[in-house]
């Protein structure tokens, strides 16, 4: 256990709390992506302010609610520092209604700046440190080490790139070395190898996305062994819903934490009306994962 340098008490490590977090509130993890064309949509102006009020209102309408908040770094950054500054905010406030935040600022370097992104995302007293924190791994499994010994020493976890949503992934993750084995297989296996032994879920999760259909099985990756969570973007605006989970994940589906974020988002700006589009959502990723 490592200690939370704010309450001074013991964090369990992420993949525990996470754990506990969906089989509480249901597997949905509620995507903060404020879009142009929603901050419009919600009568807001396309400016750090505007931001500010989207992304604050909808951690007030569902923080506490879901198992998980996902804040999607790039829509923060577009509005420079200004955006950085709400992303902290953001990240505070979700933590403080006691909802785990995944960063999905999709990170990946060299090891030496990796450790750079570790002391960013990934350590005590970061303003931009939330709970978890999507990486790439396509300079090399081991070069995340940095931000996974970080996220370990901390009680945070990692998600992985493994089987991304978009069709375009297939290109990289679908590719096999000499040995036959895929390069999504190869990294599935990785992080099954750090999450080994770990009970109820190890902290190293990767991101399948739900609209993959029947790949994980073509390219050979074992979700089940992963023993880590399952990030699943693609339920809501892409296209998947309960049927697509329950065919991709299978076995592994009580590993998944299924993430909506237009889905949830063009509900706005209503608080009631987001909180029930998040119900509605969360219902259905748990009748199709857990029930
Ligand atoms: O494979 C991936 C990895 C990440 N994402 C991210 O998830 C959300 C999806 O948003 P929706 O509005 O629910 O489509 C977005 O932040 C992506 O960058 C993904 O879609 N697929």
């Amino acid at each position: 256990m490592s200690v939370d340098p704010t309450t001074g008490g013991a964090r369990a490590p992420f993949g525990e709390r996470l754990a506990a977090a969906m089989d509480e509130h249901g597997p949905l993890c509620v995507g903060i992506d404020p879009h142009p064309g929603l901050l419009s949509a919600w009568g807001l102006a396309d400016d750090a302010t505007g931001l500010r009020e989207f992304a604050l209102r909808v951690v007030d309408a569902v923080g506490g609610r879901v198992a998980a908040l996902k804040p999607q770094a790039a829509l923060f950054e577009r509005h420079g520092s200004r955006g950085l500054a709400v992303l902290e905010d953001v990240i505070a406030a979700g933590r403080a209604a006691g909802t785990p935040v995944i960063v999905d600022a999709k990170r990946g370097d060299i090891g030496s700046t990796m450790e750079g992104y570790a002391d960013a995302f990934l350590r005590d007293g970061s303003p931009l440190a939330g709970d978890a924190l999507t990486v790439s791994p396509y300079l090399g499994f081991g070069s995340l080490r940095p931000a996974i010994e970080a996220a370990l020493a901390s009680g945070r976890g990692v998600f992985v790139l493994c089987l991304t949503s978009n069709t375009e992934g297939e290109q990289v993750q679908h590719a096999r070395d000499e040995d036959g084995v895929s390069v999504a297989a190869r990294i599935a296996s990785e992080a099954a190898l750090l999450n080994h032994g770990v009970d109820p879920l190890g902290s190293v999760g990767l991101v399948v996305g739900a609209t993959i259909g029947g790949a994980a099985a073509s390219t050979g990756t074992d979700l089940t062994a992963v023993n880590g969570p399952l990030l699943a973007p693609g339920v809501g605006a892409q296209g998947a819903g309960a049927a697509e989970l329950a065919q991709v994940f299978g076995a592994a589906r009580r590993q998944v934490l299924a993430s909506s974020s237009r889905g949830v988002l063009a509900a706005g700006p209503d608080a009631g009306a987001l909180r029930a589009a998040a119900a509605a959502a969360s219902s259905d990723v748990r009748a199709a994962l857990r029930g």
